[in-house]
C-alpha cells in the first residue's frame, strides 16, 4: 500500500494497581498508538517501550521522535509499503526495535483488514485459546503479594509470574508456592537484578519447583547466564537479552536459556517474533509470550502470536482488568468453565479488536501528531 499518513497517539492509561519491578514502579503508562493510514485503508499498532529508558534503551518520548524523525519518512517515501516490507525499509535506522515492531504492526494491522484475513490466520495460529499467566509486581509486604495472589487464582490464571531483586525473593517466593500449592505453575523474573555474586543464593531458588527463572543478569551477559545454567536445576529464561532471533540462537547453543519470552516490540516486529519462534520449534526450546502492559490493541496481535504452536507455556497476555480499569478496545475477559484461565483468538479481520477512538482523544496527553 502507499502510506499516505502516519498518526501518533498518546495515551494516558492509568493502572488498576501500582506495578513494582526491580527496576521501577509504574502507577501510570503513557501508551504510543501509531495509527497508518494508506490507499487502501488504515491500521493501528501500539509501541511497547514504557515512559523511561529502565527496561530497555527504548522510551516513549524516545521512541515518537525517531518515528518521527527517521522512521515514518521512510515509509512515507516508499512507493508501495507491505507488512513483509516495513523491516527492510527501516533496516538502515539501527536499533530503535519497538518504534519499528509499532510501524510494522500498523501496516499489518491495515493490510490484514483489506485482506479480510486474521493476524492469528497469517501469523499461523493453531488454536483459538490461548493459556494465560499473569505477572505479580514487587510488593510493600507479604499480605498484600498474597492477596493480590489470591486474587488472580480466582480469576483462573494457569501460571503466577513473580518480580523478584535481590532482598524480595526466597521470603516472596515461599509464601507464593505456600497459597497455591505444589503443582500449579510458578516462575520468576529478576529483569537483570542480580549478578555474579548471587549465584549461590539463586541456587536456593531450586527448592521451590519453578517453572523458570527468567533474566536474573544484565541483557549482554550472557557468559554469567551460562554459569548460573551450569549451577542450578531450574531452567533459565531470557527476556532482555533476546533482541532477535539470532542472539537467541547463540544464547541457547551456548547453554545460558532453556526458555525463550518472546515479544514482538523488543525483537522489532510480529515478523522477527515468527522467526524467533520458528527457531525455538526447531531447537525444541519452549516459548512463552511476553507483555509490556499492552492495551487491547498490543494484547490482540500478542494473542493471536501466542496460538502459535511453539508457545507451550502460559503467556503474560493478561485479561485487561489486570491492568486497566477501561481498554482502548474491547476487553479481554478470560474464559470460564473449560476455557477457564484463558483468552480467545481474536477472529476478525487484522488484530480483530476496534480501537475506541473516542477514547483515544479523550485520554490524550498531548496533540495528535500526523506526518504525511
Ligand atoms: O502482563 C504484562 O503485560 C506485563 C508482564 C511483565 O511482567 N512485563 C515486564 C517484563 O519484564 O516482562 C515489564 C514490565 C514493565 C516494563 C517492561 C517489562
Amino acid at each position: 500500500m502507499r502510506v499516505e499518513a502516519i498518526e501518533l497517539h498518546r495515551v494516558g492509561m492509568p493502572l488498576v494497581r501500582p506495578f513494582e519491578t526491580s527496576f521501577a514502579r509504574e502507577t501510570e503508562r503513557e501508551v504510543l498508538l501509531v495509527r497508518v493510514r494508506g490507499d487502501d485503508g488504515a491500521g493501528w499498532g501500539e509501541c511497547v517501550a514504557g515512559n523511561d529508558p529502565l527496561y530497555s534503551s527504548e522510551y516513549v518520548d524516545g521512541c515518537a521522535r525517531v518515528i518521527e524523525r527517521y522512521l515514518a519518512p521512510s515509509l512515507l517515501a516508499a512507493h508501495d509499503v507491505g507488512g513483509e516490507t516495513v523491516a527492510e525499509l527501516l533496516r538502515p535506522i539501527v536499533g530503535h526495535r519497538m518504534a519499528k515492531a509499532a510501524l510494522e504492526a500498523a501496516v499489518l494491522d491495515a493490510e490484514l483488514r483489506e485482506a479480510d484475513t486474521s493476524f492469528g490466520e497469517y501469523l499461523g495460529a493453531v488454536a483459538d485459546w490461548v493459556d494465560c499467566g499473569v505477572s505479580v509486581g514487587i510488593s510493600p509486604d507479604l499480605d498484600t503479594l498474597l492477596d493480590e495472589v489470591a486474587g488472580y487464582l480466582d480469576d483462573g490464571y494457569l501460571r503466577i509470574k513473580l518480580k523478584i531483586k535481590p532482598g524480595w525473593d526466597i521470603a516472596p517466593i515461599a509464601a507464593v508456592r505456600e497459597l497455591i500449592g505444589p503443582d500449579m505453575m510458578l516462575q520468576v523474573d529478576a529483569n537483570a537484578s542480580y549478578t555474579v555474586a548471587d549465584i549461590d543464593h539463586l541456587r536456593r531458588l531450586d527448592a521451590f519447583g519453578l517453572l523458570l527463572i527468567e533474566q536474573p543478569f544484565v541483557e549482554e551477559d550472557i557468559a554469567t547466564h551460562v554459569l548460573l545454567a551450569r549451577a542450578i536445576e531450574t531452567p533459565l529464561c531470557l527476556d532482555e537479552s533476546i533482541v532477535n532471533a539470532e542472539i537467541a540462537l547463540d544464547a541457547i547453543e551456548r547453554g545460558a536459556a532453556s526458555v525463550i519470552n518472546i515479544k514482538p516490540g523488543r525483537v522489532g516486529g510480529y515478523l522477527e517474533a515468527v522467526r524467533l519462534h520458528d527457531i525455538c520449534a526447531e531447537l525444541e526450546v519452549p516459548v512463552w509470550c511476553g507483555g509490556m502492559l499492552e492495551t487491547g490493541v498490543g494484547r490482540a496481535a500478542n494473542v493471536a502470536l501466542a496460538a502459535l504452536p511453539g508457545f507451550t507455556l502460559p503467556g503474560d497476555t493478561s485479561a485487561s482488568d489486570r491492568y486497566y480499569a477501561e481498554d482502548l478496545t474491547e476487553p479481554f475477559v478470560l474464559g470460564t468453565g473449560v476455557h477457564a484461565g484463558q483468552l480467545p483468538v481474536p477472529t476478525g479481520p487484522g488484530t480483530g479488536v476496534t480501537v475506541r477512538e473516542e477514547l483515544v482523544r479523550e485520554w490524550a496527553t498531548t496533540p495528535v501528531v500526523v506526518l504525511r
